[in-house]
C-alpha cells in the first residue's frame, strides 16, 4: 500500500487536500509518522540540516506512539495540524519571509503539540489539582506537559535528531517551539489575536507583497498564530472532515462530562452529553473564536486566504441550518 499512500499524499500542499483519516487507515495508524516525513523530506529537511533519516524516523514513530487513543487529540489530529501549517507556509505572502530553522520548528512544534493528551482539558486539571496541575501549578498544564515529552523522547539516542546541530541552533529550534506549543494554550487565545490584529495593522509589505518581519517577536508571533489558526481549523476545511473532527471533539469532550458527572464535580463547558446543542457550540465556536481569528490571518496575508474563508463561511452555514 505504499503507492496508496503515495497517492493518499498527493494534494498535501492543498488545504484539506489530504484525508487524514484514510492516511491513518492506510499507514496502519501511523499518519504522524507518514505526514510530517513526507513534509520535511519536500522541505530537503534533512539535507539542510544534515539529519539522520533512520533517527528522524524513529523520533516520530516513538512520537505518535506517545498520543493516546482519545477520540480527538490523538495522531491524527497532530497529523492535521502539521499539514496545515505546511500550507499556511507556503502562503505567496509568505515567500521565502521564514528560515528553514522556523519552518522545522513550526512543524516539530505541530507534530508535539498535544503529544500525550490525556482526553482531559486544563480546566479539568486544574479543577482537580491532578498531578499534572500540580507539576506546572495550573500555568499552561497540558501545553507544559506535551513539551516536556516531546523534548524528552529526543534525549533517547536512538531519537538523537538533532545531533548535527550548533548549540546555537538547537537552542534557537528549542526555544521557538516552546514558544509555538504554549501558544496553543486556548487561555493565550485573546492576547495572540491582539497581537496578530495590531501586526496586520501595522504590517509592512516588501514591493514584492511578502511580509516583512524583522525582528524576533513578530516573527514568532505570526508563527504561533500560524500553529493557532492550524489547531483550530477544522471548521475551515471540507465539511465531510470537518463532521468528522467535530463527532470526535464531541466524543472526548462527553467523555470528560461523565467522568466529572461521576467525581460529582461541575461539567465542564459542551461536555455534557445530556445538555449541549452540537450545532449550536460549533456556530458559536466559530463565530466567537475562529471567524475572529482566520479572519485576522486573511488579512495578514490577504489576499491568499479567501478559500479558507469561503469553507468557513459555508461550514458555518451548513451548523447553523441544523440549529
Ligand atoms: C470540530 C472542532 O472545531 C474541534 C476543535 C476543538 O474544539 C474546541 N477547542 C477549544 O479549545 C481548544 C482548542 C485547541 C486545542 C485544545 C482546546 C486542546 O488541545 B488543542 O491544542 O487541540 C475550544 Cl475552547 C472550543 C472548541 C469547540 N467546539
Ligand atoms: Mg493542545
Ligand atoms: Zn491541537
Amino acid at each position: 500500500n505504499e503507492d496508496a499512500l503515495a497517492r493518499e499524499l498527493a494534494n498535501i500542499d492543498e488545504w484539506g487536500g489530504i484525508d487524514l483519516f484514510k492516511i491513518a487507515e492506510i499507514s496502519n495508524n501511523r499518519p504522524l509518522t507518514c505526514v510530517v516525513y513526507h513534509l520535511c523530506q519536500k522541505r530537503d529537511m534533512f539535507n539542510k540540516f544534515k539529519i539522520a533519516q533512520d533517527k528522524f524516523l524513529a523520533y516520530l514513530m516513538t512520537l505518535e506512539d506517545h498520543y493516546r487513543n482519545v477520540p480527538y487529540h490523538n495522531s491524527v489530529h497532530a497529523s492535521d495540524v502539521a499539514q496545515s501549517v505546511h500550507v499556511l507556509l507556503s502562503s505567496a505572502a509568505l515567500d521565502s519571509v521564514f528560515t528553514d530553522l522556523e519552518v522545522l520548528a513550526a512543524l516539530l512544534a505541530s507534530a508535539m503539540h498535544d503529544v500525550d493528551h490525556p482526553g482531559l482539558n486544563n480546566q479539568y486539571h486544574c479543577n482537580n489539582s491532578t498531578e499534572l496541575a500540580l507539576m506546572y501549578n495550573d500555568e499552561s498544564v497540558l501545553e507544559n506537559h506535551h513539551l516536556a515529552v516531546g523534548f524528552k523522547l529526543m534525549q533517547q539516542d536512538y531519537c538523537g535528531v538533532f545531533d548535527n546541530f550548533t548549540q546555537k541552533q538547537w537552542q534557537s529550534l528549542r526555544k521557538m517551539v516552546i514558544d509555538m506549543v504554549l501558544a496553543t494554550d486556548m487561555s493565550k487565545h485573546m492576547q495572540l489575536l491582539s497581537n496578530l490584529k495590531t501586526m496586520v495593522e501595522t504590517k509592512k509589505v516588501a514591493r514584492s507583497g511578502v511580509l516583512m518581519l524583522d525582528n524576533y517577536t513578530d516573527r514568532i508571533q505570526v508563527l504561533q498564530n500560524m500553529v493557532h489558526c492550524a489547531d483550530l481549523s477544522n471548521p475551515a476545511k471540507p465539511i465531510e472532515m470537518y463532521k468528522q473532527w467535530n463527532e470526535r471533539v464531541m466524543a472526548e469532550y462527553w467523555m470528560q462530562g461523565d467522568v466529572e458527572r461521576e467525581a460529582g464535580i461541575e461539567i465542564s463547558p459542551m461536555c455534557d452529553r445530556h445538555n449541549t446543542s452540537v450545532e449550536k457550540s460549533q456556530v458559536m465556536f466559530i463565530d466567537f473564536v475562529v471567524h475572529p481569528l482566520l479572519e485576522t490571518w486573511a488579512d495578514l496575508v490577504n489576499p491568499y486566504a479567501q478559500e479558507i474563508m469561503e469553507s468557513l463561511a459555508n461550514n458555518r452555514e451548513y451548523y447553523a441550518n441544523l440549529m
